[in-house]
């Protein structure tokens, strides 16, 4: 019999229940006991649904407090040096501190190191590992997950992250080989599945995402070294599980592992189904991902039921299991809570619980079964409507994107001319200080917008109060010396969605959201159609924050290739045509604000490294049209306007030439958790521009000293020339609370400063 499968559920819940429950445990104000209680009540309310959608197996241990890798790296007891003395009084506290920081009168500990999840927008932590690194169970959560399913006659499938990938998805602190770990990683997990099947699991889902990158001999001999050491273990069966692309060139070597089960990602390569079917050994199970775990559309059934009968063909219903392409935590939890979208709009959308829905009807439709056949005619005809709808195509859209001339994605003149220009209208210290955008986004500041939202708050009275907190801010930065200021973005409810919000071809969602880390959610907007801008988006708050200033007031846009990654984008025409026109609307912005006297103007980018494709041989062609995307939104202006552009959470070695590329006058970037590690690839000569290494860890509630960020600016300084150097934060502060932005920021200035005055002493 052919089983529908499900490889994982996004946690957060449809009410953001846990990052509720999380946030109020740190706040003091639940116990440990509560916030486990509500995870538990999480994980139960998760397997009904899907049991429900008609899931024959549900995942367990996808469920997490906080991150999937850093379970992992807790439950090897992979915990650097620094946290042990905590993790072992309290293990909570430890693995808290271990994702967030921790900084009270006895510890002072920074937090591992976040990075994006292969190409999507949810980050992990990486796991801090070092030559002399031991392994060893510490808990039992697996087990623990697999026995609570059970209590509730569920046969879960416990979802481990394999040895391979968890030991590339980590670093060595000490520049050593993270794979000549495997041999001390190995026995740990042959402990965890004997413990596993002892508890009576029959399938482990072993992910080793891996393989779908760029895989070289070295990588291949540990894959076949671990999972060697499994061949003749007692163990419970294993589906060896990939996702995001195609196995590509590792295609033999994941046949030939002595695995159970292999599951292919068939939304994102389709094509290699006939060469997995010739080349799997006989007796291994196929698990056939057809349904999108990345995008929010409802399936093609027509096209998904035609590839799995012909892997039924070959293989029978009984080595066959069907699911979701990856883990469904990339998307929201249940499509039919969005009863505020226009319902043609809403029957076209397909969440967690409907994509489980949809892998049971592809099941039972190759199963013959009546009752899905009605479902694939729903299905089709909500694909009609949609390829024919007249909110989906504009032809003028279409018309100024083909009329694009290549001199709209250059500037006037070249960077060195440029530079001189800005110096002259600007005239700004050495060492300049910025920030990123957003200031906190404080429960005052959201509860303000909800009751806006709801109608309790009036237009006029919301208003007011986004005047107030913005000239608040603006004096602020004043007070303490910011040389270029913001506006703090206390309108935005979030980077991506407000501009989701004022553009044609967005759609948005009410509970749509999403888990970026830990307990902060993003709502994606759905792109539907083609994008145009009805009007100015930002150039009130900008214009309005520089009438309160004689200090620059840098404009601040989200650019086209981050709207794009961090939307849910159209699958009916390339994501190139897409971002295209995201770009002309946003170029219009940008020349809206020069025109309304903005000299500095920031368009983010940090989804740019993010999006790049996972196989090198695809990213050149990524790169040339996201690079020039960007320049199509920059390029408007005159050359004493000042274009910044911001990155975060990216390694830039391997694409430094596209950014220098993107010729943005001043790029910031974030390197402050890699103690400027990720400075590198920019250093003397190797980027021409201006830079902003951050100094400030944004993503923990730390306050760094003005000599720690002396000493990673001392660090910047040694690598690029003094007249190259910005001084910010790694990236915006909506996170954090004004105490700790006050007491930052300043000591940030003061930071600058030091340095400003040590340069001038030694010329
Ligand atoms: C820079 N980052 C971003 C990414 N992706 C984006 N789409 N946006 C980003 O900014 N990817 C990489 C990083 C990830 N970083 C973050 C950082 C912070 C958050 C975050 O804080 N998210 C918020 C939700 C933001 C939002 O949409 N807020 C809305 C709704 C607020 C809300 O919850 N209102 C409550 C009432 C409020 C109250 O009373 O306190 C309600 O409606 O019930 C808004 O501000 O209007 C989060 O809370 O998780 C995300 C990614
Ligand atoms: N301007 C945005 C960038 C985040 S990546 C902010 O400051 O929040
Ligand atoms: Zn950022």
């Amino acid at each position: 019999m052919t089983l529908v499968t499900n490889l994982g559920f996004p946690r957060i819940g449809a009410k953001r229940e846990l990052k509720h429950a999380l946030e109020a445990y740190w706040r003091g104000e639940s116990s440990p006991q509560q916030l486990q209680d509500i995870a538990k009540d999480l994980r139960h309310r998760h397997w009904r649904i899907q049991r429900e959608a008609g899931a024959d197996s549900v995942p367990c241990n996808d469920f997490s407090l906080y991150d999937q890798v850093l379970d992992m790296a807790f439950l090897f007891d992979a915990i650097p040096d620094r946290y042990r003395k905590l993790a072992d009084r309290d293990p909570l506290e430890g693995y808290f501190a271990l994702a967030r920081g921790a900084q009270n009168d006895e510890f002072d500990l920074r937090a591992l190191e976040m990075t994006k999840w292969f190409d999507t927008n949810y980050h992990y932590l990486v796991p801090e590992l070092q030559s002399t690194q031991t392994f060893q169970l510490r808990g039992d959560k697996p087990v623990a997950e697999y026995l609570e399913a059970k209590a509730l006659g569920l046969e879960a499938r416990p979802v481990l992250l394999g040895p391979v990938s968890f030991l590339m998805l980590a670093k060595t602190v000490d520049g050593s080989d993270r794979l000549a770990l495997l041999d001390r990683l190995l026995p740990v997990y042959i402990e965890l599945l004997g413990r596993l099947k002892a508890a009576g699991t029959q399938w482990v889902q072993i992910d080793e995402p891996c393989l779908i990158l760029d895989q070289d001999a070295d990588d291949h001999a540990a894959y076949r070294r671990a999972y060697a050491a499994f061949a003749n273990v007692d163990r419970p069966k294993l589906v060896l599980t990939t996702y995001f692309g195609a196995l590509g060139d590792n295609l033999n070597l994941a046949v030939d592992l002595p695995v159970d089960g292999l599951h292919v990602d068939l939304v994102r390569a389709p094509d290699q189904l006939d060469a997995v079917l010739d080349a799997l050994p006989a007796e291994r199970t196929l698990s056939l991902g057809v349904v999108d775990g990345r995008n929010i559309w409802r399936t093609d059934l027509d096209r998904a039921v035609p590839l799995v009968r012909r892997a039924h063909d070959r293989l029978g219903g009984d080595r066959l299991q069907v699911a979701p392409s990856c883990s469904l935590l990339h998307v929201p939890v249940d499509a039919t809570l969005e009863t505020s979208l226009p319902s043609d709009i809403q029957s076209w959308l397909s969440f967690a619980r409907q994509k489980v829905e949809e892998v049971r009807a592809i099941v039972d439709a190759l199963n013959g079964l009546v009752s899905s056949v009605d479902t694939l005619d729903v299905a089709r005809e909500r694909r009609e409507t949609r390829s024919t709808s007249k909110r989906v195509h504009k032809p003028r859209v279409a018309e100024r994107v083909a009329s694009l001339e290549a001199s709209s994605a250059r500037r006037r003149s070249a960077y060195p001319k440029r530079r001189v220009l800005q110096e002259e209208r600007m005239r700004l210290p050495l060492f300049p200080t910025t920030t990123i955008g957003s200031f906190p986004q404080t429960h005052e500041v959201r509860e303000a917008r909800a009751k806006h939202k709801s109608g309790k708050l009036s237009d006029a009275a919301y208003d007011a109060f986004l005047v107030a907190e913005t000239e608040k801010c603006v004096r602020f930065q004043e007070e303490i010396g910011i040389d270029v200021l913001v506006h703090g973005e206390f309108e935005r409810n979030d980077m991506v969605e407000y501009f989701g919000e004022q553009l044609d071809g967005f759609a948005f969602t009410k509970n749509g959201w999403v888990q970026s880390y830990g307990s902060r959610c993003v709502k994606p907007p759905v792109i539907y159609g083609d994008v145009e801008r009805p009007a100015p988006m930002t150039v009130r708050w900008s214009q309005y924050a520089q009438s309160l200033t004689d200090k620059p007031m840098k404009g601040m846009l989200t650019g086209p290739v981050t709207v794009l990654q961090w939307s849910f984008v159209r699958d009916d025409q390339p994501r190139a045509a897409t971002c295209r026109q995201i770009a002309l609307a946003l170029r219009d912005e940008v020349i809206d604000l020069e025109r309304a006297g903005i000299r500095v103007i920031q368009i983010d980018e940090p989804a740019l490294r993010e999006g790049l494709p996972l196989r090198r041989a695809d990213w050149q062609v990524y790169l040339d049209w996201a690079v020039e995307c960007f320049r199509i939104t920059a390029s408007g202006v005159a050359d004493d306007t000042q274009i910044h552009t911001h990155m975060c959470y990216s390694e830039f070695n391997d694409i430094i030439d596209s950014v220098a590329a993107m010729d943005a006058d001043v790029i910031s970037i974030e390197t402050s958790r890699s103690r400027m590690e990720l400075l590198d690839a920019f250093v003397k000569f190797r980027y021409p521009n201006e830079i902003g290494p951050g100094v400030y860890d944004i993503h923990s509630p730390r306050v760094p000293s003005v000599d720690e960020m002396t000493e990673l600016l001392e660090k910047a300084g040694a690598v690029l020339f003094p007249e190259q150097v910005w001084v910010n934060p790694d990236c915006g502060l909506k996170t954090r609370g004004w105490p700790e932005t006050r007491t930052t920021l300043a000591a940030m200035v003061e930071a600058a400063r030091r340095l400003r005055s040590s340069v001038e002493k030694t010329t």
